[in-house]
């Protein structure tokens, strides 16, 4: 019933097709990192899904039916979109209550989620005088104030300091642990694999990926780690003994391509060879990520 259910979506602003015959599906209890380059389609996809533009051809809807058709829409469904609209001469409070009467929640829920955003003793000040980071816990609050199901985040860790994306990630995922869909856009790489489950890759408003964090992990970050030995040479010829290379770095370091730091660490004690330092490296996830849009990047023209 909180699903949501995107089929052959297509939408055309004039001659450009933002989302070209989507097809995906959004369940409950996890989160969903909804990823792609500026421009892939990610924005317009949600604001079809909320109604907000009107669909060319396929459909999105929500436990079966469109957004505009259910019953107690802002209930069902909490959106931040553009945490920027809000009207700055108001409080925060204000235009709570405002947006609780209109979608006729009760108004003490206002103060639940001024508490659950951590804006509570901002309360009374004036949106206008909000950073973009207070102005995106606010869009947070709101999107939260129907208690719903589904919560599309669009862009949500935008102007927010370390302290702010690590309270995102975790009242995403308590969200998601409560059985509600979550689908949050991003264009990182490294902060959705922080945050996500499971993840839905576009490129110019086609599917490139549909799949769980970890296979995504699994199937596009060849593992690597990076060391520091006394005994390189008794390394070398270890590990060439198992078909892989020791290959020097800069600062002294090595690296070993093919290979958990779990693995090489044991192999390492096993044959009595001092390791300083063994790390994974995961860098090679925002690669693949750049490696699997860059051919669907607007602006990667092949002029
Ligand atoms: N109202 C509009 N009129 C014309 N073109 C539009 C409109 N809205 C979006 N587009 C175009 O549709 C494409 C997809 O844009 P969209 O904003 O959905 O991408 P996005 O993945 O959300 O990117 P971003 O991360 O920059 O928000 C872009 O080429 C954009 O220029």
């Amino acid at each position: 019933m909180n699903s949501i259910e995107i089929r052959e979506l297509t939408k055309e602003f004039g001659r450009t097709r933002a989302v070209d015959r989507l097809t995906f599906d959004v369940v409950p209890g996890r989160v969903t990192g909804f990823l792609g380059p500026n421009g892939a389609g990610k924005s317009t996809t949600m604001r079809l899904l909320l109604g907000l533009d009107r669909i060319t051809s396929g459909t999105a809807t929500i436990g079966g039916r469109r957004f505009t058709e259910l019953p107690d829409p802002l209930q069902q469904v909490g959106a931040l979109l553009d945490a920027q609209s809000a009207h700055g001469g108001r409080t925060a409070r204000d235009h709570l209550r405002l947006l609780a009467a209109a979608a006729r929640v009760p108004v003490r829920r206002v103060e639940d989620v001024l508490e659950q955003a951590g804006i509570a003793a901002a309360a009374g000040r004036r949106i206008k005088t909000f950073s973009l980071g207070m102005r995106q816990r606010l869009g947070i609050a709101a999107a939260l104030l129907g208690d719903p199901g589904v919560l599309l985040l669009d862009e949500p860790t935008n102007g927010l300091d370390p302290e702010g994306i690590v309270w995102i990630r975790e009242l995403m995922r308590s969200l998601a642990a409560e059985g509600r869909t979550v689908l949050v856009s991003s264009h990182l790489m490294t902060e959705t694999a922080a945050l996500a489950d499971h993840l839905v890759v576009l490129g110019q408003g086609r599917l490139l990926a549909d799949t769980s964090m970890e296979e995504f992990i699994e199937a596009r970050s060849a593992p690597r780690v990076r060391l520091r030995t006394t005994d390189p040479i008794r390394l070398r010829s270890a590990l060439a003994r198992r078909g892989l290379e020791l290959v020097s770095a800069e600062g002294g370091r090595w690296t070993v391509a093919d290979i958990r730091a779990e693995e090489l660490g044991a192999m390492a004690a096993r044959e009595g060879i001092p390791l300083l330092k063994l790390v994974d490296e995961r860098a090679s996830l925002e690669e693949a990520y750049l490696d699997l849009t860059a051919e669907h990047a607007p602006f990667a023209a092949t002029h």
